[in-house]
């Protein structure tokens, strides 16, 4: 709802806010322009009376003297029947130039308040406006959100692409934006008279004068008390008529000042009401506070920058999204079905739970976790249906909904059922589908029926578990869906590179190419072929089959990046491993089976935080295609553990090139079988301080490797974290610790 209610308004309105912002930060030029052609004396070093003795001397007809916020002094005056304005020195009352409004900035203004348009413009002006306050406090709260609450909001941001920039430009422009769009809205709602405003009305002339002999102005003793700093105008008597006043406008009220006594007559204080208005207006335009002006410039700026990322991110959205046919709403739904996916298979099953239950008769609304809402109102099931990833850990869609459930309220009537969808092979199966079931009980909630779990998406687990819950729930459900194998394709061995046999560990460079690539025309041919491969980075996974029919595929992280042309994997024989034994057997020219499974989760942040690489053994695969891709030089550190310097260093040719050329920024060692006995856990210890300075900078964490080493390195930063307040779980949930464990 949230992000309908941030991306809906900045759709829509992305013209005239992006209008209203350029134009708005061209404006905001203006008061520093002003200020910089001004003269602008010491608070008490010129007087009222003074200035305006000096201007006279130089403009004898002189009618009125202005004085703006920003210090520009205007004098009007007549000279042989001809008006004039000109700006002038006031202390010393000589001409600086003549007064002459900018044309542009006049064009540039009308355009700001009403897009040209008189009254209509002025409307949609005030609406954008109102859109963009609606914008702001969206924004703030998704901002908060996403950096893990209000106090992180200040903290670096992890992320990559459009979001992260969107999240950084909206982070430094939100307060200058929010300033601008709700005196924007207040100014532009008075306007139309939904709210009243505030003006003085002014003293009434008044009913006594002395009528004297004029004195010259600068001897009047009302205008030597008034500092020219405070002066606003200040209208001269019309020439021989003794009867009339000088009227005087501060910044403290108004009144009349005699031309004979120099009595200040009638003067009006101005009223509270007045000067909040006068302040609503000087913090829209930033007039008289050319620094304000420049920081609210800079901040509307943001506003073009904003509209195409933010377009980026829900074009992207709207693509990568699982469109869910006959969804309703939160507010009408008697069901909900909760998603917790990473690779998307999960969805698949959602599908035909959905269509199941609304041929049942059910207002159903399915969506991710961590869009687990406030409440469901009308709700009386809730399904979560989830995998698990990285360790026994959440997948993408699912890592903020353990902190999102606090704040969940449960109607009473309110009941739920888990299915986990996971992997036999992971030690940890279905961890977080029983943690997300043990929460949902630690709230109160009852169950329909006990958690189940499903291994490797088999079809018939989940058919038996929609006939238990139909059972359940009175309303037979002939649940099917029997997921898409993965398109594979022949990979041939192109080169491999071993190490580790002197110490009991071998491990492989393994690296292929498609087969059958050839060469000349048939290599172009299936390049172009490659192309309609699924895109990969260094992180996603390799399946292999293994030649043995039957057998599950093994996965494998990937080194390398489908733009190398080259399927680069790291490869420790396992005793007794099936697969891992296969592949030590290749030979250059033998081919396997295989595919791709994306796992964008085990990524690296895009822009400048830096970034903690660990690893142990194998788990430097795609560590090192991280490092490999750093071209941009961000800083990168590496900790990973072997066994022996001599035997199994992986990749340690390409490591001290990487350090040369930094794209790896510092690389720290450690080996377990030579005389020094480290893991990469006691490494970690010795950079304590640095690494918590790293973290406090907002660095990302990626730990690959098998899991008692990541269980290891998990508590060492437990340490590490201790007194910054935080927990590993609290950059879990930020995406600043990934995990890629097998
Ligand atoms: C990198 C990776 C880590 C995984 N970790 C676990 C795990 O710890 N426990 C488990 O039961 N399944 C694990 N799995 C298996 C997935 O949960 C399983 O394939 C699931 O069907 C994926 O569903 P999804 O595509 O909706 O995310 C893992 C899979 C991958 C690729």
């Amino acid at each position: 709802m949230l992000r309908i209610l941030h991306g809906l308004p900045g759709l829509f309105a992305v013209v005239f806010l992006a209008t209203l912002a350029v134009t708005g930060s061209i404006l905001a030029l203006a008061p520093a322009l002003d200020r910089a052609g001004a003269v602008v004396p010491p608070a008490g070093d010129v007087s009222v009376a003074q200035m305006a003795g000096r201007v006279v001397s130089n403009y004898p007809g002189t009618e009125q003297i202005v004085r703006d916020l920003s210090g520009q002094v205007v004098v009007y005056y007549s000279r042989d029947g001809q008006a004039g304005a000109n700006r002038v020195n006031p202390v010393t009352g000589e001409r600086l130039g003549a007064y002459q409004p900018s044309a542009f900035f006049v064009w540039i203004r009308d355009l700001h308040r009403s897009f040209l348009l008189d009254t209509p413009g002025r409307m949609v002006a005030g609406i954008s406006a109102a859109l963009m306050l609606l914008i702001c406090l969206s924004g703030m709260v998704l901002l908060a959100r996403r950096s893990g609450g209000w106090r992180a909001l200040m903290r670096p941001l992890a992320g990559t692409g459009s979001k992260r920039v969107h999240a950084e430009i909206a982070r430094l422009a939100v307060l200058g934006l929010l300033l601008s769009a709700l005196t924007g809205s207040f100014l532009s709602a008075q306007r139309f008279g939904l709210l009243p405003e505030v003006s003085d009305p002014g003293p009434g002339f008044p009913a006594k004068v002395s009528g004297g002999q004029p004195r010259p102005v600068d001897q009047l003793q009302a205008l030597s008390e008034v500092d020219l700093n405070d002066l606003r105008e200040l209208v001269f008597p019309y020439p021989d008529d003794p009867q009339d006043v000088y009227s005087l406008t501060t910044t403290g009220g108004s009144g009349f000042v005699d031309q004979a006594t120099g009595e200040l007559l009638q003067f009006q204080p101005r009223s509270t009401g007045s000067v909040v208005q006068q302040w609503i207006m000087r913090l829209h335009t930033g007039e008289g506070l050319w620094w304000l002006g420049l920081i609210l410039g800079v901040a509307a700026l943001g506003v073009p920058a904003l509209s195409v990322t933010g377009a980026i991110i829900w074009w992207q959205r709207r693509r990568s999204s699982v469109q869910v046919q006959d969804n309703v709403t939160v507010a009408e739904a008697d069901v909900v079905v909760l998603v917790g996916s990473e690779a998307g298979a999960t969805w698949g099953f959602t599908r035909a739970l959905q269509t199941e239950l609304t041929k049942a008769g059910f207002r159903v609304h399915c969506a991710e976790m961590n869009a687990l809402a406030h409440s469901y109102p009308r709700a009386a099931m809730l399904f979560v249906l989830t995998s698990t990833y990285g360790d026994g850990d959440a997948p993408a869609s699912a890592r903020q909904f353990m902190t999102r459930l606090r704040d969940f309220r449960a109607g009473s009537a309110l009941k739920y059922a888990v299915l986990g969808f996971g992997d036999r092979q992971f030690p940890n199966f279905c961890q977080f589908a029983l943690e997300a079931d043990e929460a949902l009980a630690g709230k109160g909630l009852s169950r329909i029926q006990p958690v189940e779990l499903i291994d490797r998406c088999s079809a018939a687990r989940f058919s038996e578990w929609g006939d238990r819950l139909g059972t359940a729930i009175g309303t037979p459900l002939s649940l099917s869906h029997d997921p898409v194998p993965p398109r594979t394709f022949r990979l041939e061995l192109a080169q491999r590179v071993d190490y580790g046999l002197a110490v009991q560990a071998p491990t492989s460079i393994l690296r292929f190419r498609l087969a059958d690539a050839g060469q000349g025309w048939r290599s172009w041919f299936f390049r172009a072929r490659r192309h309609s491969l699924p895109a990969f980075e260094a992180g996603d996974l390799l399946g292999i089959l293994p030649p043995q029919e039957g057998q599950d595929a093994r996965f494998y992280s990937l080194a390398s990046s489908a733009s190398e042309g080259v399927f680069e994997i790291c490869v420790r024989k396992q005793p007794g491993g099936l697969c891992s034994g296969y592949l030590h057997g290749l030979k250059p020219g033998d081919s396997v089976e295989a595919f791709i499974r994306q796992n964008p989760g085990f990524r690296p942040a895009t822009g400048t935080v830096p970034v903690i690489l660990i690893g142990a053994g194998a788990g430097i695969g795609p560590l090192t295609g991280f490092i490999r891709k750093n071209t941009a030089r961000n800083p990168m550190y590496l900790y990973w553990g072997g066994r022996s310097a001599n035997s199994d260093f992986l990749y340690q040719p390409e490591l001290g090139h990487y350090l040369k050329d930094r794209r790896l920024t510092g690389l720290s060692t450690a080996f377990s079988r030579s005389d020094e006995r480290a893991y990469v856990q006691d490494r970690l210890r010795q950079d304590e301080r640095a690494l918590r300075k790293l973290v406090e900078t907002g660095a990302q964490v990626l730990v690959c490797g098998g899991r008692d080493m990541a269980a290891g390195v998990k508590q060492v930063f437990e340490e590490i974290l201790q007194p910054l307040r935080l927990e590993v779980d609290d950059l879990r949930v930020q995406g600043r610790y990934l995990e890629d464990v097998y």
